[in-house]
């Protein structure tokens, strides 16, 4: 080991005199020639930071070399690197590098090119060995050249030219990274700055040299991807706080009883599953019992839509002060419009001593359950997706982005099923439109304990609101699990 630092050496010939050398520390002399003196067969840790040298050269005779420390030099250029196979540990620092190049073929674990004049990140997607980066105080503008870095677990990115959130995609499958500093970037003042990165990379332990709190963590799936569950709460309290806000309405006709909840009928299912036709049927077939639930929605009709049959159709101003009048149980945005069942057409239904049927989205049900209702919840499940697919486009009313979406929520309704048995109280598969209805009618027959009516013979129950109630709540359920 030879330890020179902090002297004014100029030539390190008498290096060449020393075979069995394996480590060599001259930073801070006046050294211009890179490795001038021959190779000692063992040579290892080279240091040869703050001298002056600026052009490298081949060091296949160095094949011992694992660490090398180049920082504060004159390099402009990588090379000769190419047959140091075990070089872990390069150091470039503060020299005048604007691109990285020569690095291919190595097997570094720690590469450092803190203050060069690197405008972007190239020639580093066969390092697949790197753990520490350090390319801080460079001209980048993007992140992207990092994709392939797997076992990247610390990135120095301060003081460069970062400025879109979206850049952390680039990382964003590297598993392994804990730490990543973006200090002194543009970056930093995008509007929510700190809760985006933690959002997109949810493995980083330190950000900015900060460390990322478990509390940011939630906060940050709450803000950008809330799980089903929060933006239930959150749309039940909203609203709940809007009703309490107004002067208090007795809504008697859906008051629950002592013993029963006022009955309701919900299906559900991803869109254009055909569930709004189910259920208008329902109510015509069941219109003893049962009428339909008209939501408020701010899209427009449909061909063949009727306002107050199907929807309540409104302005999203409307809407909106419906809102603030504390007039909904619940509301969801979907593909770009606010759809929102109100008390008030409840009501309207129970008024009449029927039971409400109405159909919507997932969300909602998760909204209505955090309610005073308690319905039976039907899913009604496409389990043919092309089938399921090609209805949606025989439609004719959405466009293939509105279907992809319909689509890919089919899963979100099979998971719900899966990881929470008893959130549907039943299961009907809707592939075939009659078989569903029939299905579906057969199960209200027997929640209303209905049987098989002989011709011409009328031997209903009563239909008044309390025995819809008592059968809607007390027969046995039968859950179909996907
Ligand atoms: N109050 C509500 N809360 C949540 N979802 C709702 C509400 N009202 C309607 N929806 C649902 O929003 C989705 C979009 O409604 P829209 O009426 O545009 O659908 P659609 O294209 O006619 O398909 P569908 O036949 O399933 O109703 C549907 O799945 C519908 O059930």
């Amino acid at each position: 080991k030879l330890e020179l630092p902090n002297n004014k050496i100029k030539d390190l010939s008498c290096v060449s005199h020393m075979p069995y050398l394996v480590i060599l520390d001259v930073s801070h002399n006046e050294i211009f020639n890179f490795f001038g003196f021959q190779p000692p067969k063992n040579l290892k840790e080279v240091n040869f930071s703050h001298n002056r040298m600026t052009k490298m050269k081949d060091l296949s005779a160095y094949s011992c070399l694992s660490k090398l420390d180049l920082d504060h030099n004159s390099f402009s250029e990588i090379s000769g690197l190419e047959q140091c196979c075990k070089l872990t540990h390069l150091s470039l620092a503060h020299n005048k590098i604007s691109r990285i190049s020569g690095l291919a073929s190595l097997h570094l674990t720690y590469l450092c090119l803190r203050g060069n004049q690197l405008e972007r990140i190239e020639g580093l997607e066969n390092l697949k060995n790197l753990q520490v980066l350090d390319l801080s105080q460079n001209r980048i503008t993007s992140l992207s050249g990092l994709q392939n870095l797997y076992l990247l677990g610390s990135i120095n990115l301060e003081k460069n030219r970062i400025t879109e959130i979206q850049e952390c995609k680039h990382i964003h499958d590297l598993f392994l990274l804990r730490d990543l500093n973006l200090l002194e970037n543009p970056i930093q003042v995008q509007q929510d700055y700190r809760l985006s990165v933690v959002f997109l990379l949810q493995h980083l332990t330190v950000l900015d040299q900060e460390k990322v709190t478990a509390e940011e963590k939630v906060s940050s799936v709450n803000k950008y991807d809330p799980p089903l569950d929060v933006v239930a709460a959150r749309n039940h309290m909203t609203h709940l706080v809007y009703q309490l806000m107004q002067p208090q309405q007795l809504y008697d006709s859906t008051l629950p009883s002592a013993e029963y909840p006022y009955p309701m009928l919900v299906l559900t299912g991803p869109q254009g599953c055909g569930k709004r036709e189910l259920a208008h049927r329902l109510c015509q077939e069941f219109s003893e019992y049962f009428a339909y639930g008209i939501c408020h929605t701010t899209r427009g009709p449909y061909f063949g839509e009727e306002n107050e049959i199907d929807y309540h159709f409104v302005s999203e101003e409307d809407f909106q002060n419906m809102i603030h009048m504390g007039k909904f149980i619940q509301t969801m945005q979907y593909g770009g419009h606010s759809f929102g069942l109100t008390r008030d057409s409840i009501e309207d239904v129970a008024r009449e001593g029927l039971a409400c049927c109405v159909h919507m989205e997932l969300e909602g049900v998760f909204s209505l359950k955090k309610s005073c209702f308690e319905p039976r919840y039907i899913l009604l499940f496409p389990s043919q997706v092309e089938k399921y697919k090609d209805r949606l486009k025989s439609r004719g009313l959405y466009t293939p982005a509105q279907i992809e979406m319909a689509v890919s929520r089919i899963e979100l309704y099979a998971k719900t099923n899966r990881q929470r048995p008893g959130f549907f109280d039943n299961v009907i598969p809707c592939d075939d439109w009659e078989e569903a209805y029939q299905t579906l009618r057969q199960l209200v027959k027997e929640y209303l304990l209905l049987e098989e009516e002989p011709e011409g013979e009328n031997n209903r129950a009563s239909p008044d609101n309390t025995s819809i109630g008592v059968c809607l709540f007390t027969c046995s359920v039968h859950h179909h699990y996907l």
